[in-house]
C-alpha cells in the first residue's frame, strides 16, 4: 500500500503573514472550533468571496494537525476520495544458490494509492473539503459512515482491510457556495444532516478594511474608502455578479501598485474602479451596458472617495 503525493506532502498550512484575525473572525473561529472539538464537522456556506476557504484553512491550522485540502470536482468518484489501484510493481528474485543453476522468480503485485480521505482518516489529519458540492453526490456518499460511524469503507483491492476505524483526531471542514449553480450538485440531505452548517455572508466592515490593508499595503483610510464603495454597491443589488471582498482587495492592490491616490480626482483610480466593477452592473433591458450605470459607479467613487488626501503624493 502506498500513499499519494498528497499524503507525502501532508500540508501544515499556516496562514500567511497577510492573514487577518479580528474580533469578528475570532468569534466565528471559536464557535466553529467548539463544534470541531466535539467531533462534529463544520460546513461554511456562502457566496463567492465571503471568506469560506480562508476561514476553513485558518481553523484547520488552529487544530494543529496536518491538513489535507481537497477541492470538489465534477469528475470525482469514490476512488478520487479514498484511492485506487495505480499500476503494478514487479519484483524479480534471482537465486544463484547453486552456481550452475539460476532460478528466477517474478512476482507482480498491484499498487494501491491512498487518496486524501483515506490518509486523513488513517493518520488523524484535518480534511478541508472545499466546494464539496462540485463533486457528484455518489462520490461523497463514502463520507456518510465516516462522519456518523467513524468508519471508512475501502475496496477489497486495498489489501487486508475493507474498512478502517477513523483516527480520533480526524476532523473535517467543508465549504460550499449555494449561489453558484454552474457545475455544482445539490448536496444530499444525509450529508448535510451530519455537519454543522454556518452561513457566511461576508465580513463586517472593520474586518474587510483590515483585510484590504493587509493584502494591499494601503493605509486604513484609503482602504476604507474602497471597502465602503464596494459594500455600498453590494447593498444596492444593482449588479449581476456580486461585488465581493476580492473586488475591494483587487482595487486596493491596483491603486497601491500604481501609486494612485484613492480619490475621485485621480482619473486612473476611477478607471480602475470602472474596470473592476463595471462588468458586474446590471445591463439595460436591451442587454447592453448602460451608460447610466457607469455614471452610477462614478457617483459612488465621488461619494466615498472624495478629494485627494492631504499629505499623500499627488
Ligand atoms: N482572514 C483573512 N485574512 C486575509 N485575507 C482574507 C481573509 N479572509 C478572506 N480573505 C481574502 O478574501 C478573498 C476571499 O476569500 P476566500 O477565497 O476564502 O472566499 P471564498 O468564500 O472561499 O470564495 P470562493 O467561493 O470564490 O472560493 C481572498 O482573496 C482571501 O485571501
Amino acid at each position: 500500500m502506498t500513499t499519494t503525493p498528497e499524503a507525502e506532502g501532508l500540508l501544515h498550512l499556516q496562514p500567511g503573514p497577510d492573514h487577518v484575525r479580528t474580533p469578528a473572525t475570532e468569534r466565528l473561529a471559536s464557535r466553529a472550533l467548539a463544534y470541531l472539538d466535539a467531533g462534529f464537522p463544520v460546513h461554511f456556506r456562502g457566496p463567492a468571496g465571503s471568506g469560506k476557504t480562508k476561514t476553513a484553512l485558518d481553523l484547520a491550522d488552529r487544530l494543529g494537525r496536518p491538513v489535507l485540502l481537497l477541492v470538489g470536482d465534477a469528475s470525482f468518484d469514490t476512488a478520487a476520495l479514498v484511492g485506487r489501484e495505480s499500476g503494478s510493481r514487479t519484483r524479480r528474485v534471482v537465486d544463484r544458490y547453486i552456481t550452475s543453476v539460476m532460478k528466477v522468480e517474478t512476482e507482480t503485485v498491484p499498487v494501491w494509492l491512498d487518496r486524501a480521505l483515506t490518509v486523513a482518516c488513517a493518520e488523524g489529519c484535518t480534511l478541508v473539503y472545499d466546494e464539496f458540492n462540485r463533486a457528484p453526490a455518489a462520490a461523497n456518499n463514502v463520507l456518510l459512515t465516516v462522519l456518523e460511524e467513524r468508519v471508512l469503507s475501502l475496496p477489497k483491492a486495498r489489501g487486508s482491510d475493507t474498512a478502517i476505524r477513523v483516527h480520533p483526531n480526524f476532523r473535517a471542514i467543508f465549504t460550499s457556495n449555494p449561489e453558484d449553480h454552474a457545475g455544482t450538485e445539490e448536496a444530499q440531505d444525509a450529508l448535510l444532516d451530519r455537519m454543522v452548517t454556518i452561513d457566511l455572508d461576508g465580513f463586517d466592515r472593520d474586518t474587510e478594511v483590515a483585510i484590504a490593508v493587509a493584502r494591499s499595503g494601503l493605509d486604513a483610510e484609503q482602504a476604507g474608502r474602497i471597502v465602503d464603495l464596494v459594500r455600498d454597491f453590494r447593498l444596492s443589488r444593482e449588479w449581476t455578479r456580486r461585488p465581493t471582498l476580492r473586488a475591494s482587495v483587487m482595487i486596493a492592490r491596483l491603486a497601491k501598485a500604481q501609486g494612485l491616490q484613492v480619490a475621485a480626482e485621480e482619473e486612473r483610480f476611477v478607471e480602475i474602479v470602472l474596470d473592476v466593477l463595471g462588468s458586474r452592473v446590471k445591463p439595460s433591458a436591451a442587454g447592453l451596458p448602460d451608460p447610466k450605470h457607469r455614471q452610477m459607479l462614478v457617483r459612488l467613487v465621488e461619494h466615498f472617495c472624495g478629494p485627494r488626501l492631504a499629505g499623500l503624493p499627488a
